[in-house]
């Protein structure tokens, strides 16, 4: 469950101020998926980035999953942040490590034991079963991304944000990462926040919403 409350963050804009979250209140239920759209610059990763606990909002209260993360301090912000997972649209995976080692990097950094097994059965699930000892550079676009999200759900997180996860791909591969992405949150009980420009994409999402003027709109 998410819970932003009077949600307020200033960005510096010119010699003056600008509001980015205005006030913003929004709640998610458990396990939701939810498409979050927005013009550019309406303030979308910086809301990810507040909801992963990288960025505190000037004003405001924020719960996730009966934690009052606007109260944590640098530790407990550390160990929350191990609990939510994050998808980007430029993949982010490092180069020199195979496909096996960084599908299970982000769960061995938060010292999460991940099986061989684990992985290959991960890698199945996303039609990567043949590539576990390939490196990066040397899958298209979309296995990268799928890797990302086999990345993502090995550290079994509560949460998953993520922000363009299909940006850089052609349309039929986006289908194809979101279908995967939406069935294996759905299994696995994760709360999905899903960042796309894409309006065909958003309405797949079982719910949708539009960041606008600083504030969340249904
Ligand atoms: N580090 C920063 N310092 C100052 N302003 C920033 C910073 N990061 C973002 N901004 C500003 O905050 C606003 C919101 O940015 P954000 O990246 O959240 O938008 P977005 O909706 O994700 O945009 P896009 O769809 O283009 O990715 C923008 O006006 C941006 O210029």
């Amino acid at each position: 469950m998410i819970q932003l409350d009077k949600i307020t963050l200033r960005r510096r804009d010119g010699a003056g101020y600008r509001h980015v979250l205005d006030n913003l209140s929004w709640s998610v239920s458990g396990a939701q998926q939810v498409a979050l759209t927005g013009e550019s610059g309406s303030g979308k990763t910086t809301l990810l980035n507040i909801l992963a606990g990288l960025l505190s909002p000037d004003a405001g209260t924020i719960c996730i999953n009966e934690q009052f993360i606007h109260t944590y301090n640098a530790t407990q912000l550390a160990l929350y942040r191990r609990t939510i997972g994050m998808i980007f649209q430029h993949y982010q995976l490092l180069s020199p490590l195979s496909v096996a080692d960084n599908m299970a990097f982000q769960a061995r950094l938060n010292g999460r034991a991940v099986s061989r097994e684990d992985i290959a059965l991960m890698a199945k699930r996303l039609g990567l079963g043949d590539k576990l000892d390939a490196f990066p550079t040397q899958l298209s676009g979309g296995e990268q991304q799928r890797v990302g999200i086999a990345r993502a759900l090995l550290n079994q997180p509560r949460i998953l944000l993520a922000d363009e996860p299909t940006g850089n791909l052609d349309s039929e591969r986006s289908q194809e990462v979101l279908e995967l992405l939406m069935a294996l949150c759905k299994e696995q009980q994760v709360n999905l926040i899903m960042v796309t420009h894409s309006r065909a994409l958003a309405a797949q999402l079982p719910r949708q919403v539009e960041l606008r003027d600083g504030r969340i709109h249904e």
